[in-house]
């Protein structure tokens, strides 16, 4: 195992005793002999101290509570980390931040809570009075500094962020064993389109593998919770047809990012077929705003032009426009809270169905696309720093031409109405950005 690697480097029997037959050193047989022995005893002494060492700072880690290992499928990127949870004082923690405070609240785990669309999302339903545990591993896929930031800042408005993955089946038991959560907020993903060709097994891990999980620990608990979780635009791949609609196709995914999201919608089919799940897929289109994220085009053109930095502005053939339907974090958060209160009551109990339960899927999006280069103009007038342009053809590398959310849907059935334009959005995001930065924090790679 990965974990034990560390200790590979122990000889299996410490402090050998070698004999050395060379008659050069004969005359110093016995002297020799003496030394090697107290070498071999030091050596002895030593490697026992590292291992009990070990040992010790293993248990100091888990204090009398259940701890679970996730192994990233990459480990060179994800630090490799024990969690701990458990006992007494946490699953007060855990209950206290779960409590309805208000009339027909609801309780909601919120899985990612830590990211940037799960800490919004979070503290929107801390502060209408409902339940919230958010659960968030800490990957270090961007800089977990800034989500330890908005952990403290969810600690802040009464929100208890757990420490785990969604793959840990056990720690997901528990918490339902601890709260009867009515619904679950999943919005712990590997995002990210061009990463996937990097690390395409993370995605496999958390989007297919992790949610699966979610799915499997919701069925079983009685009573069932309803489910809305984070689809994404790049489902449509290269559908044409525009604006996208819900009843476009999405079987030509150009990512294995968008292919592990679509998976997960026709995953979501099955368990609310098989089980009676009720679940709710949330398309969502470039959402931007302040405590984004850093590996975002938005986010690091600001940090990339404040540098002086050259940026790379993708186009298509023939000098084609790229573009985006961005989406502003605030109508996001309204979509999700609108998707939460409708979602009706899964139907089945300790794994059994009862009867059909709902199903859906909606685009959350702008419904007004604007080409990346204008993005960057933006960002330069806020800015008040000219931007060095560098002009490239669209790599392939899973990005799509454009996106177009038709939300017409999400319209009737949520009373969904983004009302932020690009402009306003990233003066907001401006105006946040320099103040996390300002502190002395440094700026993200
Ligand atoms: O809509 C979505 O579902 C997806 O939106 C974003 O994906 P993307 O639209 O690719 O967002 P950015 O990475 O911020 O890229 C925005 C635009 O800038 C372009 N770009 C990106 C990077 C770069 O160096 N240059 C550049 O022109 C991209 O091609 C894209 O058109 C998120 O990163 C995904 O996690 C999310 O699922």
């Amino acid at each position: 195992m990965k974990q034990m690697s560390h200790l590979d480097n122990i000889p299996s029997t410490p402090g050998k005793f070698k004999m050395d037959k060379s008659p050069y050193i004969h005359h110093h047989h016995h002297r020799l002999l003496r030394w090697q022995w107290h070498s071999s005893l030091a050596k002895l002494t030593f490697w026992s101290f590292l291992f009990l060492a070990l040992i010790f700072l293993f248990f100091l880690k888990s204090p009398s509570s259940s701890s679970s290992s996730s192994f990233s499928s990459d480990p060179s990127r994800r630090s490799l980390r024990t969690y701990s949870w458990g006992g007494p004082a946490w699953e007060k923690r855990v209950r206290s931040s779960a409590r309805v405070r208000s009339r027909n609240g609801i309780s909601v785990l919120v899985t990612g809570a830590a990211g940037f669309v799960g800490t919004h999302v979070s503290s929107a339903l801390k502060r209408r009075g409902d339940g919230v545990l958010g659960l968030d591993n800490f990957n270090d896929y961007y800089d977990p500094s800034l989500k330890r930031a908005r952990q403290a800042l969810l600690d802040r408005t009464g929100v208890f962020v757990v420490e785990g993955d969604i793959n840990d089946s056990a720690l997901l038991k528990k918490l339902f064993e601890v709260v009867a959560f009515t619904h679950v907020m999943h919005l712990a993903a590997q995002a990210g389109v061009r990463y996937a060709m990097e690390n395409p097994s993370s995605y496999v891990h958390s989007n297919i593998a992790g949610l699966v999980n979610l799915l499997e620990v919701c069925k079983e608990v009685n009573p069932q919770p309803a489910i809305v979780w984070a689809s994404s635009s790049s489902v449509y791949g290269l559908n044409t047809k525009v604006p996208f609609s819900e009843r476009d196709r999405t079987d030509q995914p150009a990512s294995l990012y968008a292919a592990t999201k679509k998976a997960g919608e026709e995953i979501a089919h099955t368990y609310n077929h098989i089980y009676g799940l009720s679940l709710t897929g949330l398309r969502f289109f470039t959402v931007y705003g302040p405590w984004g994220r850093p590996d975002m085009a938005y986010f690091f053109f600001t940090r990339d032009i404040l540098k002086g930095k050259a940026i790379s502005i993708f186009e298509a053939a023939n000098h084609g426009t790229v573009a985006r339907d961005f989406t502003y974090i605030d109508d996001i958060v309204k979509g999700c809270l609108a998707a939460l209160d409708t979602a009706e009551k899964s139907t089945g109990s300790g794994g059994k169905k009862k009867g059909p339960a709902q199903l859906r899927v909606f685009n959350l999006g702008n419904t007004s696309p604007v080409p990346v280069s204008d993005l960057v103009s933006i960002l330069e007038r806020l800015l008040k720093v000219k931007a060095k342009r560098h002009i490239m053809k669209l790599p392939r590398n899973g990005d799509v031409q454009f996106t177009h959310a038709n939300i017409s849907w999400a319209q009737r059935e949520l009373g969904y109405k983004p009302t932020t334009d690009l402009q306003t959005g990233l003066k907001k995001f401006v105006r946040w950005y320099l103040s996390y930065y300002s502190g002395g924090k440094k700026a993200p790679q």
